[in-house]
């Protein structure tokens, strides 16, 4: 079996691939900047896999893809004492094998061109991964495989953290998208404003990257929060929470 690791700057991903059935099986998530992190690890990996009777040892290859580098350490560790198996760790020079070529190897995030990879593998055309994280992205990539670009905006609930940390009166308010976009108290003002905004925002960023490149792109998004959105339904050709992790095992098996 194999295990995909994917440390997003909310979450590590554990989930586990069946190759004989070739299909992901559950996941398990543990919060990233928690104060109880290392616990965690220490924790809920063994009761993880102690619940569904898989013998640690049968885990023959680990793929990792980290956007938070602090933490590689930790995990490296703990796969090595707790699997007995050093995990891949992926990075810029992981990428001359594949068929996506990328013009800052070095600086754009792992996860994003584990995206890419898995989006790029099933439809060879060019496509915009949107994923909804921590952080909101786009990635551009044309039919030969060539990242052209790269968008970065504050994710669904960095936005609405920002604004209740940066002010007095504003609370925490739940990620729900209100009936209308007129709000009419301040809960329903903030989810109008974020909710509505980030509908058109991304509606916005497709059609210009569009313009931009005179392209026509197969659009796949992707990420914890993808579902929110929902009139975003028919701006994607497909949803698929499992994209980073397939793009993990892709890039981790093309290297070994
Ligand atoms: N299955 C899920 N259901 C609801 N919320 C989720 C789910 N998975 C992730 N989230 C939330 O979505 C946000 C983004 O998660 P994720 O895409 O894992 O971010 P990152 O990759 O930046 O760690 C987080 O706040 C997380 O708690
Ligand atoms: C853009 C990101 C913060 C997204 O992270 P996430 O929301 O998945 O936690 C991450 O891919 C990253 O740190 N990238 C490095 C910069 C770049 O991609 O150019
Ligand atoms: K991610």
């Amino acid at each position: 079996m194999f295990l995909a690791i994917d440390a997003g700057n909310s979450n590590v991903v554990f989930a586990l691939y069946d190759e004989v059935d070739k299909s992901w099986k559950n996941h398990f998530r543990i919060e990233t900047h928690s104060s109880k992190f290392s616990a965690q690890l220490h924790k809920k990996v063994p009761m993880y896999f102690l619940e569904h009777g898989i013998n640690p040892g049968d885990i023959k290859s680990i793929g990792f893809s980290s956007v938070v580098p602090e933490i590689n350490e930790q995990i490296l560790h703990f796969c090595e004492n707790y699997f007995g198996t050093q995990p891949y760790l992926i990075s810029a020079t992981s990428f001359p094998k594949l068929p996506i070529k990328s013009l800052s190897p070095n600086e754009i995030g792992t996860d994003l061109m584990c995206n890419v990879m898995a989006g790029y593998s099933n439809y060879a055309k060019a496509l915009i991964v949107v994923d909804f994280g921590t952080a909101l992205t786009f990635t551009v990539v044309d039919a030969n495989g060539e990242i052209m670009g790269v968008n970065i905006v504050p994710g669904l609930k960095t936005a609405i953290k920002s604004l209740f940390t940066n002010t007095s009166k504003l609370p925490d308010v739940a990620l729900k998208l209100p009936k209308s976009a007129l709000g009419k108290n301040t809960t329903h003002a903030i989810q109008a404003g974020v909710l509505y905004g980030y509908t058109s925002l991304v509606k916005g960023m497709l059609e210009t990257i569009a313009q931009e490149t005179e392209m026509e792109f197969t659009v796949i998004a992707t990420g914890g929060l993808v579902e929110i959105l929902t009139p975003l339904e028919k701006v994607f050709d497909k949803i698929d929470r499992n994209l980073t992790l397939e793009g993990l095992r892709l890039i981790t098996v093309a290297n070994s």
